[in-house]
């Protein structure tokens, strides 16, 4: 799905060759400062290798329009965004940025139901309470449906029972429909427990890629 061919990003990533396949989970692990973020960041176009390429589906990243590229690739930061408004309002906001038909109340019930947070799509969104918002951060993705998703972990750190439960939100829902999952967690125990495939980064350089020997 993608892959890096001698892709470089200043003097901050130097990957010469790593794929990542469709359909699995993949995690990215390391040091702090190791340049796992960087790498995440590439593959939905935040930033562009300064050398190189990475293809995504065989084609080169740079000849894709990366508006249309975040609609198949989507990073879920877990520092939930919330706009002002309600609960639909903040459901809405993928498609209204990209110019699609927007979500029916029926689709937004249920993905409020997937994700657990039984409030009204009327209801304000910025009265929620932090777990509640990250919930409904998670349900605006989930209703977009992407081919891909990115979790960023932020490196100041929230606790990682909360981490997790955000991991596996995504993870049930996106994973039974055979997404792909790309993150990037400091927990050995989580990222043991998720993936399917460990990419191991130090000093901006892929140290170790191995299975993890899951195979659901
Ligand atoms: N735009 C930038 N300009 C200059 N340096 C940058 C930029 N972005 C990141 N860096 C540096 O690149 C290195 C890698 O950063 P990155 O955020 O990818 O690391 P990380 O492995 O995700 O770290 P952490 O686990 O602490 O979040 C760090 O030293 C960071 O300071």
């Amino acid at each position: 799905m993608f892959k890096f061919i001698d892709a470089k990003y200043r003097d901050i990533l130097d990957i010469p060759e790593l794929s990542i396949e469709s359909g699995k989970i993949t995690t990215l692990i390391g040091e702090s400062g190791s340049g796992k973020s960087t790498a995440l960041k590439m593959l939905n176009k935040m930033i562009s290798p300064t050398q190189g390429k990475i293809l995504y589906h065989g084609t080169n990243l740079n000849n894709i329009n990366s508006v249309s590229h975040r609609r198949n690739v989507i990073m879920l930061s877990q520092k939930p965004v919330i706009f002002d408004g309600n609960v639909r309002d903040n459901l809405s906001m993928g498609f209204k940025f990209q110019g699609l038909e927007l979500p029916t109340d029926d689709n937004c019930y249920k993905i409020l139901e997937q994700v657990k947070l039984s409030k009204d799509l009327d209801s304000p969104a910025n009265v929620l309470s932090g777990g509640e918002k990250q919930r409904l951060a998670i349900g605006r993705v989930l209703l977009l449906n992407p081919e891909v998703y990115l979790l960023d972990e932020p490196s100041s750190a929230l606790d990682d029972a909360t981490e997790e439960a955000i991991i596996q939100l995504v993870v049930q829902n996106a994973a039974s429909q055979n997404k792909t999952i790309i993150m990037v967690t400091h927990s050995k125990i989580i990222a043991e427990k998720y993936s399917h495939v460990i990419i191991e980064i130090s000093k901006g350089r892929v140290k170790r890629r191995f299975d993890n020997g899951r195979n659901n």
